[in-house]
């Protein structure tokens, strides 16, 4: 099976990765979701506000009239204010509409047709009207002044009938409590208006009505100041489904032929006021549903706003859902670039963290394959990271100890060679000498002998060679038994091996009681007088020898001599003739040096000069 390798890089940040990345998935997709709920709800708590504050405002702005007229029922009720007296009257209208910004209108019609009333155009709201009329029908306004005086007559109308009035006539068939009568719009056209009127007692039990109506311009200015979101609406109509005022800015006023009138919700051009009033009518004015128009979908709340004296309005507000998603959507996408930042950093860190491991871990890898190669001397790099410094330092450790092995087997290699050279030149001095009598044996005397021939060949001098043999030796040892032969062959040895001194002489054991001298630089009669010298000596150490006649032990020697041209049969002929000697000297009695002289000849066998 092949095992397929993973760099330590790839594992620790391919998964990391992975993990980073699903965990951002997850945080998306929980996000997501989570925007959704959260989306549902501040659409519902958002138009639940936005229907709290219309309703709070107009709840403010409407306390206003009521008051008004409960100041001046008490007033003509006391007899502070007389309606007798039509001028104080006046300036006490002008007055008291000059402190309320919002009201339009404050009148007084009494059940003998008299009308009295102080009222402003909303163009121009600090300029202050006063109109009366008397119970003929004769209509008279004047502009008045700061404190209330008539300035200049305005206009004139007869044929007045104050009982006509929608205010008057509201209030005249009710209790005593105020009424609400229907809104309707400045003749002017630059305002929906709403008024409350009531009746009230007069000096003489005079019985009259009074009205104080106010401008919903600020309601409407109010609504369009309030930071809705694109697309987003809130407006308010009355239960017969006239809108009073929106959002939008403009006045909810309809023109048709120079005259102005209210104008429906459902007619409204504002299509969400359009599509979402028909259904908030419908449903009596409590509505809370999700409606779809201009391809998004909206959430469209709808709440009643009731006063005593039978105001019945409606306040709607309709809020978009897409308007929200965008929200939510730049939200989103400030996520997304933080999460995409993130995951850079994230994937940074990762690969970092990756290389600091894997990196050491290298170094680690070209440390110990250095140790393989044998390079044991190296420290393996040092990490920050504890395990792996651990693990380098194991491995320095490793192979400083290999270090140390490596250089003591290298010692005891070396220990072991020179014991086995030596081991060596002792076995190889074993196997040229002779266990016996310690002399050189054959092997030794044959490359002595040609080393000398070489040499006395190249040097030019001659080159003697002697052969010695015990005489009756086998006798010897059936007489005193193999010790004691063995004994005697020392003996001899020890006298052959003293009696040369110069280099290049040697003295060597070739057989039994056989024995060899090799000596350069001597001519054939220098050798023969050394040789005889080798049996006189023999001879005077008198060994005794019961076998022999000289009875004692005796040697026989052949001579003989070469002044070697390199001839390769020489050293052939060398050695014969050194035996020809000793059989001669055997044959003519023993005891004695016999030479003969060194021929080469082709019928000697060569001996190979190495
Ligand atoms: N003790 C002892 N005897 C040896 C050794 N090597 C050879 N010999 C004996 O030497 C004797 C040699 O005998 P031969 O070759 O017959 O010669 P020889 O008796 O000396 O007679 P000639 O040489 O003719 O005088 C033999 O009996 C061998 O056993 C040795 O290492 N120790």
């Amino acid at each position: 099976m092949v095992t397929r390798h993973v760099s330590l890089l790839t594992l620790i940040l391919v998964p990391t990765a992975c993990l980073v990345l699903a965990v951002l998935a997850s945080l998306a997709i929980w996000t997501h979701y989570s925007d959704l709920r959260l989306l549902d709800r501040t659409h519902l708590r958002l138009s639940e506000q936005l229907g709290l504050r219309v309703a709070t405002e107009l709840d403010e702005a409407l306390s206003t009239p009521p008051i008004l007229l409960e100041q001046t029922r008490q007033l003509l009720a006391a007899g502070v204010l007389d309606p007798a007296d039509e001028t104080a009257m006046e300036r006490f209208f002008a007055q008291t509409i000059r402190t309320y910004p919002w009201i339009t209108n404050l009148a007084l019609g009494t059940e003998d047709g008299r009308y009295i009333n102080a009222y402003r155009y909303w163009e121009s709201p600090e300029q202050i009207y006063v109109s009366n009329a008397t119970a003929e029908g004769q209509l008279r306004a004047y502009s008045v002044d700061d404190r209330g005086a008539r300035k200049a007559a305005d206009w004139a109308r007869e044929g007045f009938t104050v009982h006509q009035r929608p205010w008057y006539r509201a209030a005249s068939n009710a209790s005593e409590e105020a009424v609400w009568f229907e809104p309707y719009t400045f003749f002017s056209g630059d305002a929906v208006a709403l008024g409350v009127s009531r009746q009230v007692s007069l000096a003489n039990d005079l019985r009259g009505v009074i009205a104080a109506d106010l401008s919903l311009n600020g309601i409407c200015r109010f609504l369009s100041a309030l930071e809705l979101f694109e697309g987003a609406t809130i407006y308010i109509m009355n239960t017969d489904g006239f809108l009073l005022a929106d959002s939008s800015g403009v006045v909810p006023i309809k023109q048709i032929e120079g005259f102005s009138s209210l104008l429906r919700a459902t007619d409204s051009p504002a299509e969400a006021i359009q599509t979402s009033s028909r259904r908030v009518l419908e449903a009596q004015g409590r509505l809370n549903e999700r409606m779809q128009w201009g391809g998004d979908e909206h959430l469209v709340r709808a709440q009643r706003f009731e006063k005593p004296g039978g105001l019945e309005l409606i306040i709607v507000t309709t809020l978009p859902r897409e308007a929200l998603v965008k929200l939510l959507d730049t939200e989103g996408r400030q996520r997304l670039a933080a999460s995409a930042i993130i995951l850079a950093l994230a994937l940074l860190v990762c690969w970092l963290i990756a290389r600091s491991i894997s990196r050491p871990v290298l170094q680690l890898i070209g440390a110990t394959r250095a140790l393989e190669a044998g390079d044991v001397g190296k420290a393996a790099p040092e990490s920050r990271i504890r395990e792996i410094s651990a693990l380098s330092r194991s491995v320095t450790r490793m192979g400083e100890h290999l270090h140390q092995i490596l250089v003591s087997l290298e010692a005891r290699v070396r220990a072991r060679t020179d014991e086995l050279e030596q081991a060596n030149v002792k076995l190889n001095e074993l196997t040229r000498t002779d266990q016996l009598t310690g002399l050189p044996n054959r092997r030794r005397f044959d490359e002595h002998l040609r080393q000398e021939w070489r040499r006395a060949t190249r040097e030019r001098y001659p080159l003697s060679l002697v052969f010695c043999d015990i005489d009756w030796f086998k006798d010897y040892n059936d007489s005193y038994g193999h010790p004691a032969g063995d004994r005697a062959l020392v003996q001899v040895a020890d006298t052959l091996a003293a009696s040369i001194r110069r280099p290049g002489d040697l003295a060597a054991r070739i057989g039994g009681e056989e024995f060899v001298l090799v000596l350069p630089r001597l001519d054939e009669d220098a050798a023969v007088a050394f040789a005889e010298q080798v049996r006189l000596e023999i001879f005077a150490r008198g060994l005794p020898h019961r076998a022999s006649p000289f009875e004692r032990v005796t040697l026989s020697l052949g001579v003989t001599s070469i002044e070697p041209t390199g001839d390769p049969q020489e050293l052939n002929a060398l050695m014969s003739a050194a035996d020809q000697g000793l059989y001669l000297a055997k044959s003519e009695g023993r005891n004695r040096v016999c030479a003969a002289p060194a021929v080469p000849s082709p019928e000697l066998e060569t001996i190979p000069p190495e």
